[in-house]
């Protein structure tokens, strides 16, 4: 294995416990570098117990280690996107993992419904406890990040999120998933949503392309492995955050590559806005004007990205198909 990249590691305890002390704005100054620079970052001191985080890992691994039944049973569906998948699709090609898919109950027309394994209730009752305790910090980081880091009024941001369409998507990737060596436990993709928080079992497998063009090349060197960080929250910018920064932070373009016989676990928290606001790029606070993105709808990206997960529907939406 090439060797690994090391991202920024940021203790956010600071900037949790006093936004406007003096070491804060020094975390504050690492944070937006770090989503300028590669658009993601390893968080440390981010608050969750370690132990709710080991819970969340031996839960997880505990239902996909389960009988197919159970999992079939609460199978996701084409009416409903929440529940257990091992069908996914990124960039039209099958993923070599299984995943799970829970969060904010917002309604069918958005991301489905929960659905949990009745057999199985500690891994409910510890990934719902993880979700509330992550959806807390996520609503810090994006004060902090928006009105100290972007300069923007906290009431417009905040009234983003209201409703918000977050949710998390435990992933497990095993060797004999993958159908050939070069399988991709997930293929290239940047997230949707506003920004991602990622737990992992510390197996590596995140790479992150650090080169110029769209990735696509597979054997590409641009392709680095991400260095795992015991216990560290996988900070990454999404799309909805580099609109409204107008591309000043960077939606970071990743994939999934394992290549030891260790099962990869991650849980990936995706902190999305509510799906029916509209996200455009804001140059000026005071004018609010518009730069180089046109309006968007949130909940239209999502359904299109969407379609695209579960079907072959040719080309994924991408927000640079709604540049000015
Ligand atoms: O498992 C990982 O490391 C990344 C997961 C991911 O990128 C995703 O679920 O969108
Ligand atoms: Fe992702």
């Amino acid at each position: 294995m090439d060797e690994l990249v090391e991202l920024p590691l940021i203790n956010i305890e600071c900037l949790l416990v006093d936004e406007s002390g003096e070491e804060a704005s020094e975390t504050l100054d690492a944070l937006v570098k770090a989503c300028e620079g590669f658009g993601c970052g390893q968080l440390v001191g981010h608050g969750i117990p370690v132990e709710l985080l080991a819970k969340g890992r031996e839960e997880s691994e505990r239902f996909f280690k389960s009988d197919s039944g159970v999992k079939m049973r609460v199978k996701r569906s084409e009416d409903n996107a929440r529940g257990f998948m091992n069908d996914e699709l990124t960039k039209n090609e099958r993923d070599a993992k299984e995943a799970f898919d829970f969060g904010k109950d917002c309604g069918v027309d958005v991301d489905g419904v929960n659905r949990w394994p009745e057999e199985l209730p500690e891994f409910r009752r510890s990934l719902e406890e993880y979700f509330s305790r992550v959806e807390e910090l996520c609503w810090k980081l994006t004060k902090i990040l928006t009105t100290r880091g972007l300069g923007l009024p906290w009431d417009s941001v905040r009234s983003l999120f209201e409703g918000h369409s977050s949710f998390c998507r435990v992933n497990y990737y095993v060797e004999e998933f993958s159908q050939h060596e070069t399988s991709l436990g997930i293929q290239r993709h940047t997230d949707a949503g506003f920004f991602t928080l990622l737990a992992t079992n510390g197996v590596p497998g995140l790479q992150v392309y650090t080169g110029d063009g769209d990735g696509s090349d597979r054997e590409d060197k641009a392709w680095r492995t991400v260095k795992p960080v015991e216990d560290a929250l996988c900070f990454n910018v999404a799309d909805m955050l580099q609109v409204l920064s107008d591309d000043r932070f960077r939606s970071i373009l990743h994939r999934v590559k394992t290549e030891t016989s260790d099962p990869r676990l991650s849980i990936a928290f995706f902190w999305n806005p509510s799906p029916d606001i509209v996200v455009q790029s804001v140059t000026d606070p005071v004018s609010c004007s518009a730069s180089k993105y046109k309006a968007l709808s949130f909940g239209e990206f999502r359904r299109k990205r969407f379609q695209g997960d579960f079907a072959d529907v040719g080309r994924e939406a991408q927000i640079s198909d709604y540049l000015l």
